[in-house]
């Protein structure tokens, strides 16, 4: 007989008297009862509906914080410079203070600031918070140490806020500080010599506020002020006469006009032509780095080559290749004009105001000595340099004359395919090479410039032809770079005859001035190209080509002259 089979369920060993005892759960009615589908109540949808705000307002806050992050790290990589952060001591002094407030117990209303939170702190606290509609859990309970480095963190940033903001206006308003115009009149006209370091620095702070004015200004002081002061400095300075440098001031910026300041107290680089009717640029050059000269190509020219170093006993004005008129020298900034005239073998063509002759020398080789080349100046004493570099360079199709070149019209009336006006000029682009030019020139040789320019440009315009359906071209330049002597003088031209400006055809160069102080030119007179040494290392340089339309004087003109072939 064995024991008895008993099928109901044991009790399983637990490890202890209690776990013995312990009955089988008796879940409450809404668990044993919940089926997904079961209606919920006024309070499960009232606890959903938090549910969903909160879980929609920490999302929000996190964005909010993750954006934050993002700037400061931004700024941060920018610059470091102005931060506010908390001083070692500061930070010491927060933590002896959160240490001392004991093991983190119950919420407190008191912020360690000593003050009550804002709205916004409280939705901080209860991001954390899960769905217990308040009630104290486990997850929701936020150590006070992990509020104060929040606060901390807070505090930080809105000190660093105050910091960056505080470093701009330091930087804008009180670090970069000018004295009074009063005050630099005053030590202008003091006995004692200028203070040129002083003024330079000025020069510069001066420039950085006008570059952002409105930023940079102190309170109460105008524009007018500034640029007066930074006119009188930069007079001072550079030594220029107060007219020229106001000039050039309407042209470029403070900062850009600084540059072409600095550029003109610098000699531009020795460079040298190649007579391509007596050598080639390869053959030269090699020629010339036998000698120890030490060249390199020009690399917009297919004829220029620049010195980088000439030793000792080497003369660059008497070198064999020199004498034999294997090249000239010649800046680089002269080859342009004449690229832009592109002169052709057997064409006819006029170089108005030639002496020295670099240019028209350049034509003639262009023109590979054919065709005809009249090479005018009125200078009688400068042509004898023309002379010499016609016979020194082999130019054997040339006529030498010494007209006022106002007069050709009338002496071979539209004679010409072309003519180049290299124009005399006020030569405030070669500054570099006459120091004069900064002192010497006034409002009325900028007119008697302009003057004249405008008279040689429509003689130059008169004296090509424009005739079975060949255009004659007209390139105008100058070593100059008011607007004065260049746009001014174009848009003269451009209303006096029937010419159109066209493409110089030169890669380099900065377009001309279609607006200027209120003045708008011509819309294509874009097409002119502005040289300067601070841009190119080049002197500073003018050039326009024009095309003749048809021979007759633009119909604005009463006493057009009609003129058939
Ligand atoms: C800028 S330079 C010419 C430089 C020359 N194209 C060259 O490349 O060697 C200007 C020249 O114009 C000449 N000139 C001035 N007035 C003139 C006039 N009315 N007619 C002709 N030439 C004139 C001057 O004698 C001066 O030699």
């Amino acid at each position: 007989m064995g024991r008895k089979a008993n099928f109901e369920e044991k009790q399983k060993k637990g490890p202890g008297k209690k776990a013995k005892k312990q009955q089988a759960p008796v879940y409450s009615f809404d668990v044993r009862e919940f089926d997904g589908n079961r209606k919920l109540t006024s309070r499960d949808k009232a606890r959903a509906k938090k549910r969903a705000l909160k879980a929609a307002a920490q999302q929000e806050r996190k964005a909010k914080r993750q954006k934050t992050a993002q700037q400061k790290s931004n700024e941060d990589e920018l610059d470091s410079t102005g931060e506010e952060q908390f001083s070692p001591e500061e930070m010491a002094e927060l933590q002896e203070s959160a240490a001392a407030q004991g093991p983190p117990q119950e919420k407190t209303k008191k912020t360690l600031f000593g003050e009550e939170d804002s709205d916004e702190d409280k939705e901080e606290e209860e991001e954390d918070d899960d769905d217990s509609e308040g009630e104290d859990s486990a997850d929701d309970i936020e150590t006070d140490l992990e509020k104060m480095s929040k606060k901390l963190e807070k505090e930080n940033q809105r000190r660093l806020a105050e910091g960056e903001a505080y470093m701009e206006e330091a930087t804008s308003k009180v670090g970069v500080q000018i004295p009074s115009l009063e005050e630099v009149k005053k030590e202008m006209t003091g006995e004692t010599e200028p203070d040129l370091p002083t003024i330079n620095s000025r020069i510069k702070d001066t420039a950085f506020i006008l570059a952002d004015f409105k930023k940079r200004h102190e309170e109460g002081r105008n524009r007018a002020e500034y640029m007066e002061i930074f006119l009188m400095d930069l007079s001072t300075y550079y030594s220029y006469n107060t007219f020229l440098m106001e000039k050039l001031l309407h042209m470029f910026g403070p900062t850009e006009l600084i540059e072409f300041l600095e550029a003109n107290e610098l000699p531009r680089p020795v460079t040298i032509r190649t007579n391509t009717l007596r050598s080639r640029r390869k053959v030269l050059a090699t020629s010339l780095i036998d000698r120890g000269v030490d060249v390199d190509i020009i690399p917009w020219s297919r004829v220029g080559l620049v010195v980088m170093r000439t030793p000792g006993n080497v003369t660059l004005g008497a070198t064999p290749e020199y004498l034999a008129g294997h090249y000239i020298l010649q800046g680089a900034s002269s080859f342009l004009p004449v690229m832009a005239l592109s002169p052709k073998e057997g064409e006819k063509i006029l170089d108005m105001c030639a002496a020295p002759g670099g240019k028209a020398t350049h034509i003639a080789a262009i023109m590979r000595n054919t065709g005809m080349l009249v090479a005018n100046d009125v200078n009688k004493d400068r042509v004898k340099a023309v002379v010499g570099n016609f016979h020194r360079l082999g130019i054997t199709n040339s006529v030498i004359t010494t007209n006022d070149g106002r007069c050709f019209p009338k002496i071979m009336p539209r004679g010409f395919d072309r003519v180049l006006l290299d124009a005399p000029c006020s030569g405030t682009g070669v500054i570099s090479k006459d120091e004069r030019v900064k002192i010497s020139k006034d409002p009325k040789d900028i007119n008697r410039c302009s003057h004249l320019q405008r008279e040689l440009l429509l003689a130059a315009i008169d004296s090509v032809h424009k005739f079975d359906g060949i255009n004659g071209y007209v390139v105008y330049s100058t070593c100059s770079v008011l607007v004065e002597e260049n746009e001014e003088v174009v848009e003269y031209a451009l209303k006096k005859r029937n010419v159109q400006l066209v493409s110089t055809g030169l890669d380099i160069g900065k377009p001309g001035f279609v607006n200027y102080r209120g003045k708008r030119f011509n819309s294509t007179m874009n097409l002119c190209k502005r040289i300067y040494p601070h841009s190119y290392n080049m002197d500073g340089f003018f050039i326009a080509k024009l095309k003749k339309m048809d021979d007759i004087e633009a119909p604005s003109q009463t006493q057009a002259v009609v003129k058939g072939k």
